[in-house]
């Protein structure tokens, strides 16, 4: 691998936004993308090994949220022999891709996010609504902003970690530091609700010079298999990233019981990552890895929007509405409880909310375009949060404000929904649903201390959180208050929404391991660093010059 100069980046700049207005060239776009998309379903995927298309007996179906008689895909399941081939495949291809330069590794990413920003973007944003049910928008902060920003600001912080090196070199040495790729795979594990996380979930530790094995949540199927097939095109060399769909613990059981087996990169439930973690362990404890293997999640959340007497009500409840029903709920960061003082509740905030939510439209994405809030995933989800609104129509300490009823005639469709509750350590606010249900609770203005209390521990999460006051003294005073409490914590705005180069995202305690996605921090989980000291003068004399 030879070098002949230190090559700059290109300009790194956040994705420009596409508004989709009407009349706009990139409506017409994307709804022809999202027609042409819908006339090919039902798609076969197979399975992505070693740059081959690998199809096996065991078929799985991805189904439309909003239709759910669709068949979105049929995808091909991998058992543990295809994992075995495709975890020895990427082994064997890790030989070339780690000791491409750096640039090399940029160029694929640089280019997968020029793919997207420009041939694919209307694609990957259609298969992203009909297989996770987004609106236009949503796709688009998705689908196009928030996967290019990730794919682009990698490469950025890849080369400002690389660039760190050590400070000091004594008189005829020169030290070096080397950020290897990690001995062995990674295995990157994807949620259903952002089609960007997947792609990044592989994409940050390949770009670090590591092979990966994805396995697709089942939900995303589609997305996730277009975003393989466009790091291929941009250059990725067949079989450093393995595409494998399929049972998730049996999947998951084969890349554990490898030797070779060297980190998780994970984003899903805490339910899951914790059993995840403990798998893992257990075989660290008998020995069985090479390495200790690195273990990267980011998970639930119970997120909090507290709003202070002093607030300006109408953008708080925009706020508020924005972040509890943005994609139905269904962000790891969407508000879930709200604590709001009783002068402001009473002075509009109350009216307001109740308006607002009850004014938005229920529907499928394309069906009217004034349709706010979509279906939920599944029928999991869609069963469990019906469960939820059964139980608190007939719950004395829960008044239901708005919305509370579901119904899954054609798509899995729950109503935006306010629940009130005077009491504070209610399950409303200590469960995360991960729906479009929030939970309010009214404090009177002089227990600020007492909320505090309550937004810190009524439960284990610490992800996303907001506050909205104008008086800076009590900005200062609940930003402290609040320091473990969110991983993701703002001022005045909604605890959604993070912009990969503005709010590096992840948070501590149940919500994950806080490593940023978005950020060098998280590049630097997938490095094993080796420092090397390169020496010119040459050694004489054994004894010290105190032992003379
Ligand atoms: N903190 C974050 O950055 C972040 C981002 C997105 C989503 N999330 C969280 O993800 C969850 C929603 O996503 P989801 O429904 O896809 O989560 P999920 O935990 O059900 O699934 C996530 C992935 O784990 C796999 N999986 C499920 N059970 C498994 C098992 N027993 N062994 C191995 N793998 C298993 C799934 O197949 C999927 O690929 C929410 O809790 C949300 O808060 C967190
Ligand atoms: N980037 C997202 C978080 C993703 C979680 O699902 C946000 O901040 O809204």
């Amino acid at each position: 691998m030879s070098k002949f100069a230190e090559f700059q980046l290109p300009v790194i700049k956040n994705e420009p936004p596409k508004h989709y207005g009407p009349n706009s060239a990139e409506r017409e776009q994307l709804i022809a993308a999202y027609k042409e998309l819908e006339s090919q379903l039902p798609l076969s995927i197979p399975l992505g090994v070693n740059g081959k298309d690998v199809q096996t007996s065991d078929i799985g179906e991805q189904r439309c949220p909003f239709n759910h008689k669709k068949i979105v895909a049929r995808y091909h399941r991998a058992n543990a022999s295809d994992v075995q081939k495709a975890i020895e495949s990427a082994l064997e291809a890790k030989k070339e891709w780690e000791n491409l330069s750096f640039a090399d590794r940029a160029a694929v990413f640089l280019k997968a996010a020029h793919l997207i920003s420009t041939k694919y973007r209307y694609k990957l944003m259609a298969a992203t609504m009909i297989g996770q049910g987004k609106n236009i928008w949503q796709a688009e902060i998705d689908a196009a902003m928030e996967i290019i920003d990730f794919l682009r600001f990698d490469c950025k912080y890849a080369s400002e970690l690389y660039s760190v090196q050590p400070p000091e070199n004594s008189l005829g040495v020169w030290n070096r530091t080397e950020y290897r790729p990690l001995e062995g795979f990674v295995y990157a594990v994807t949620p259903f609700n952002f089609t960007a996380i997947g792609g990044n979930l592989a994409a940050a530790p390949l770009l670090m010079g590591n092979v990966v094995l994805m396995k697709p949540s089942d939900y995303a199927v589609l997305s996730n298999r277009i975003v393989y097939d466009i790091f291929l095109e941009a250059g990725l060399p067949a079989g450093a990233l393995q595409f494998v769909p399929g049972d998730a613990i049996e999947v998951s059981k084969a890349c554990f019981n490898h030797y070779d087996f060297a980190a998780l990169h994970f984003t899903g439930s805490t339910n899951v990552f914790r059993s995840l973690w403990g798998i893992i362990g257990e075989n660290v404890a008998q020995g069985k890895y090479r390495t200790y293997p690195k273990i990267v999640g980011e998970t639930g959340g119970k997120n909090f929007h507290l709003v202070h007497h002093s607030a300006q009500i109408r953008s708080a409840v925009v706020n508020t509405v924005r972040a509890a029903y943005e994609y139905q709920g269904q962000k790891c960061s969407a508000l879930s409880r709200l604590y709001v003082s009783r002068t402001s509740w009473e002075a509009g905030f109350r009216d307001q909310l109740v308006q607002e939510v009850k004014a938005l439209k229920v529907g499928a994405p394309l069906e009217d375009l004034s349709n706010f809030v979509g279906p939920v995933i599944h029928r999991g989800s869609f069963d469990k949060l019906k469960g939820v609104l059964e139980r608190v129509a007939t719950d004395s300490e829960v008044e239901v404000l708005a919305g509370g009823k579901a119904d899954d005639s054609t798509g899995y469709f729950v109503e935006p929904t306010v629940l009130l509750s005077k009491n504070p350590n209610h399950d409303i606010f200590k469960t995360e649903f991960f729906g479009p249900i929030l939970a309010v609770y009214v404090f009177e203005d002089d227990s600020l201390e007492q909320v505090c209390d309550l937004v810190d521990s009524t439960n284990s999460y610490g992800l996303t959180g907001s506050i909205f006051a104008q008086d800076r003294i009590v900005v200062r005073k609940l930003a402290e208050r609040l320091r473990n409490a969110a991983g993701n914590f703002y001022i005045n705005d909604k605890c959604t929404g993070a912009v990969v180069g503005e709010q590096p995202f992840g948070g501590a305690r149940a919500s994950g391991t806080n490593d940023k996605a978005g950020s060098g921090m998280i590049l630097s989980r997938f490095v094993s660093p080796r420092s090397v000291k390169d020496t010119f003068a040459y050694a004489e004399s054994v004894l010290y010059p105190s032992n003379i």
